[in-house]
């Protein structure tokens, strides 16, 4: 008896040991790290709580003037934290630059983008390491722009398509018609026949990726629901679990229908003639890289290549045609140069027109410095690091603010003025090189930023010549927009972007 009375004494004291043990390696842990986290300039940092205060009523349309508010006023590397989840935030080129050329920040860190999981896992925006290069190195020649500049003749297509559906002389909200566009061209490029049936199915997949990218908000600055499983026992979470049958079907549909047309071409040289764009290129590997395609490969980057072409290009071009709505001068600029290019010919644009049609390349660079279609970017810190002069914790994700730096008065003279030509070649020559970034920068850019481009100027260039973009009276300048401005992963505006439309023949009629 006395004996078991010892050994449970001894285990009582080992577990009571064990536990203060563990409790002082937390606490200094902890204190290592708050007082790492309290060294790098940013807003008062309560204990245990952080700042989460800022974030508890949050909403989708208030989340990036909440964020903008905590870290806006400073310039210099900043941070917060949610709980003991530190962020770290840059927004000064010269950081931002200090940290694209550093090898230790390479890779996504998990917050926010581990979000993505539910419909990719892997994805090349979301892989890391190994993976993420081997991936890149996979899909980057469905970019070569030779492939590219075939599809000009379907992005103008679209143009036209997008002209025909406008309901002139009305307002209206501009958001589906732009999606109904963006997923005709993302279709269109990835498949050599028609693809007309896939197109209904194609705009579920957008309103299914509108809920999603509202739950990623939603969880964003909410750390109970970071978890997967408790966001999945949540009325959001349970319609996003069901809802997404709705990309997978689609998708897995459209790679069959793909390998098929792949099989069936006659010959070599029929095949080499279609098989370079992307999806040509998903599908057959180049040899030696086959296992890249194992389990969900193919389908994960099928939907990380739908949702961001989609997300990306409809939110820059609602961005181009608001903008334009409010500034009749800019418009008149835009239209005179289609004018002088185009004449009274209604022929398509060519790849040449694309290299005339500099005010426009302008207006739409502008418009992306004012508002990026992805204002926020992030890295993972794995070690402790020194960055910008400050340790940062090992763990942390540090985010670019895309939008601040595109904003900052030592880089950009008054930065809130709309100035297209801010990107003539005299005045662009001197800019620091991370002071422009809406692609990003580095290694991790934008893989389909040429394609977006090119996609953006044959589209506008073709609307804009048969359209002009009144305002509606919600919005009376571009200041408005901004304090409208808010994102779930690309930005937009508050409301719906809404315009009305004239048709350029019926102005002269009147
Ligand atoms: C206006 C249009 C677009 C903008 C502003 C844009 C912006 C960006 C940005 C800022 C990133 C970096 C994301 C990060 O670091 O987390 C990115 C990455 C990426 N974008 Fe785009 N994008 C656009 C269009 C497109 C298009 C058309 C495609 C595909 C056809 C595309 C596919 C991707 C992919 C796959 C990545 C991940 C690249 C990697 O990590 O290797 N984007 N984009």
């Amino acid at each position: 008896m006395s004996l078991l009375t010892a050994v449970t004494g001894v285990t009582a004291l080992a577990v009571v040991v064990g536990v203060v043990v563990l409790l002082a390696r937390y606490l200094r842990s902890y204190l290592h790290f708050r007082k790492l986290e309290l060294a790098i300039p940013g807003p008062p940092s309560l204990f245990l709580l952080g700042n989460a205060l800022s974030f508890c009523v949050v909403t989708p349309d208030t989340v990036m003037r909440t964020l903008l508010a905590v870290i806006g006023g400073r310039r210099q590397i900043t941070r917060f934290s949610l709980f003991n989840n530190l962020t770290v935030w840059l927004q000064d080129p010269e950081e931002v630059e200090e940290m694209v050329r550093s090898k230790k920040f390479a890779d996504k860190p998990s917050f926010i983008y581990s979000l993505l999981h539910i419909i990719a896992k892997k994805g090349l925006i979301q892989l890391n390491g190994a993976e993420w290069k081997a991936h890149r190195k996979w899909l980057q020649p469905g970019f070569n722009v030779n492939v590219l500049h075939r599809f000009v003749d379907i992005f103008s297509e679209e143009g036209r398509a997008f002209v025909e559906r406008v309901e002139a002389d009305r307002d209206v909200d501009v958001i589906t018609n732009l999606k109904k566009a963006s997923v005709r061209n993302f279709l269109r490029t990835s498949m050599s026949s028609d693809t007309s049936e896939y197109e209904d199915e194609a705009m579920d997949c957008c309103a299914f990726l509108e809920l999603f990218l509202r739950s990623i908000n939603n969880r964003s600055f909410n750390p109970i629901l970071w978890s997967d499983r408790v966001f999945a026992w949540t009325p959001l979470g349970k319609r996003v679990h069901k809802d997404k049958q709705v990309i997978d079907k689609l998708c897995n549909r459209f790679i069959e229908k793909k390998r098929a047309e792949i099989g069936s071409f006659k010959n070599d040289s029929d095949f080499e003639q279609a098989r370079k764009t992307l999806m040509d290129i998903m599908l057959d590997p180049p040899t030696g890289s086959q296992e890249l395609t194992e389990g969900n490969a193919i389908l994960d980057e099928f939907i990380t290549f739908f949702g961001a072409n989609v997300e990306t290009t409809v939110s820059a071009l609602g961005w181009t045609l608001k903008v334009l709505s409010l500034l009749p001068d800019v418009q008149q600029r835009v239209h005179a140069e289609l004018d002088s290019v185009f004449g009274d010919s209604d022929r398509s644009v060519s790849v040449e027109d694309l290299a005339e049609l500099q005010y426009l390349n302008r207006v739409i660079k502008e418009v992306m410095r004012m508002f990026p279609a992805i204002p926020f970017i992030g890295r993972h810190c794995y070690e402790e690091t020194k960055l910008c002069g400050h340790t940062i914790p090992a763990g942390t994700p540090v985010f670019i603010s895309i939008y601040g730096v595109h904003r900052d008065p030592r880089h950009w003279d008054r930065p809130e003025q709309f100035d297209p030509d801010r990107f003539l070649p005299e005045r662009s020559k001197d800019r620091h090189p991370c002071a422009y970034m809406p692609f990003s920068m580095g290694p991790r850019k934008c893989i389909g930023d040429t394609y977006a481009v090119m996609n953006m100027t044959t589209f506008l260039a073709t609307a804009l010549r048969d359209l002009e973009v009144l305002p509606v009276g919600d919005h009376k300048d571009l200041q408005s927009l901004t304090d409208n401005m808010t994102f779930d992963l690309s930005s937009h505006l508050v409301g719906g972007t809404r315009v009305r439309f004239r048709r350029r023949g019926a102005k002269a009629a009147h």
